[in-house]
């Protein structure tokens, strides 16, 4: 089991140079000094969950009283409550397995998010769901997310509906223990109940139930998650770059976009399994380092999503030939031998002939060597993250890699990477245009916002 990173093409000329790093090792001590201080005053949770048996046992209680008693686990919750367990499903029980009888998922049930409130979608899903069957999680660290609740409310008037008193036991909980609005509805209700530690942020949460229950209730071995990423902790516990990789990631990626100009951070896994691992990461990333400093400065590096090898055919024109503002990582999984090799036909036909007898896991490990090559040959840092499998260990090793990274940044580029203040007003805005009580003050601002100006309608 290994997860290895090559960043050989992330010095280039025009991209970071030995000068860079040595000065910034020492700038990477600070940082690591830094985020060791909030840990140790118990300000970031996150890097403590591979190791929280307690919480882990939160999740394997609840799963083995549900039995096989459900059809569907149906998940309600948006931005970190949604995209965690989204990307555990694609990475970790890929392959349409909503789409596969319950022999072929072993007994385990299909895996539906809710992860936005788009009326015909939430339709289309309840109408499909036998209710009898149905598990519903409602996801929320502040247990009162607008999103999330609506979904909330229109479910539990269909459960009501159907079941009167018994609603309940179609419902669980993931939430802060303390705050927000779903624990005293869990509490007076009798409602089931699992906790987001208070000093976990939610697009930090996916180790927590937030991921490992909808993880766990699909038949992923949630101990493999975490065991993955306490060997990362493991690995990133010292300040000396050469062994920590959440470090050697963050510094690169900082000094590209701090001192080069490279503003916009793509991730671009070679697997499909791991397409929606990298919309997992972009959250994570903006919703992290776009920030305001004190001085006023505003930083942030923008976070792309690629799979490769279909964005050679879509945003790798752009990488090449486009603004020199990038930064690509790939992300390789090792010996991709299924299907064995393609067949050999058409030997007088050279588009296709020289295909045959390699096999799909050569081409599409041809097809990255040849792209980031291609990228390091016109300048364009990139860098390779390489895992020996997408199996729950190395996904959990990556997901610890990527947050304890994105810590690191938050130092370094001098900013509170577990905030979200940018957020706000769009909220407020949002409370004031529906009526909340108590919105008054938004209202008043909403209200002084330019109205639409129909000469500027085409
Ligand atoms: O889990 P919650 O509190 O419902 O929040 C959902 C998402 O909304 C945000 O607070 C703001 O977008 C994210 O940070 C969070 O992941």
């Amino acid at each position: 089991m290994a997860l290895s990173i090559d960043y050989t093409n992330m010095f280039l000329p025009g991209a970071v140079t030995d000068a860079d790093w040595e000065f910034a090792a020492g700038r990477f001590r600070a940082a690591h000094a830094a985020v060791m201080a909030r840990v140790a005053r118990g300000d970031l949770g996150f890097v403590d969950l591979p190791e929280d048996a307690a919480l882990l046992r939160q999740t394997t209680d609840f799963v083995q009283r549900a039995g096989d008693r459900w059809e569907d686990v149906v998940i309600l919750g948006i931005g970190g409550s949604a995209l965690g367990p989204i990307a555990l499903r694609t990475a970790l029980r890929p392959h349409a397995w909503n789409t596969l009888s319950r022999e072929e998922r072993g007994g385990k049930p299909r895996l539906t998010v809710l992860d936005n409130v788009d009326p015909e979608t939430i339709d289309a899903v309840m109408s499909r769901l036998h209710l009898e069957r149905a598990l519903f999680v409602v996801i929320s660290k502040s247990g009162g997310t607008a999103e999330t609740m609506a979904q909330y409310l229109i479910i539990r008037a269909a459960l009501d509906e159907r079941f009167g008193d018994r609603a309940k036991e179609h419902l669980v909980f993931v939430t802060d223990p303390a705050k927000g609005s779903l624990r005293p509805i869990a509490t007076k209700e009798g409602i089931a109940a699992l906790d987001i530690p208070p000093n976990v942020g939610g697009r930090f949460s996916v180790l927590t139930p937030v991921g490992v229950l909808p993880a766990a209730l699909i038949g992923i071995d949630a101990g493999q998650l975490l065991a993955g990423a306490a060997d990362m902790r493991r690995r990133c516990a010292g300040d000396d770059l050469a062994g920590n990789p959440a470090g050697t990631f963050a510094l690169l990626q900082w000094l590209a976009d701090d001192r080069h100009g490279k503003h916009n951070h793509v991730l671009m896994p070679y697997a499909d399994p791991l397409r929606d691992f990298a919309a997992w990461f972009v959250q994570l990333w903006a919703e992290s380092l776009g920030k305001v400093r004190k001085d006023g400065t505003h930083v942030g590096p923008t976070p792309i999503a690629a799979l490769g090898t279909t964005d050679q055919h879509a945003q790798v024109q752009l990488f090449m030939e486009g603004p020199a503002d990038k930064t690509i990582t790939f992300v390789e999984v090792a010996g991709r031998t299924a299907l064995g090799p393609i067949p050999k036909l058409y030997a007088d036909v050279p588009d296709l002939a020289y295909l045959g007898g390699h096999s799909l896991g050569e081409l599409l490990d041809a097809e990255r060597r040849a792209t980031a090559g291609a990228l390091a040959r016109r300048g364009r840092p990139n860098m390779t993250i390489t895992l020996d499998a997408v199996d729950a260990w190395h996904v959990g090793a990556l997901i610890f890699l990527l947050e304890l990274a994105t810590a690191y940044a938050g130092a370094l580029y001098d900013i509170d990477a577990f905030d979200q203040p940018g957020v706000e007003l769009g909220k407020q805005f949002t409370y004031a245009i529906l009526g909340r009580p108590g919105s008054d003050a938004a209202r008043a601002e909403w209200d002084q916002l330019p109205k639409p100006d129909p000469r500027r309608r085409v």
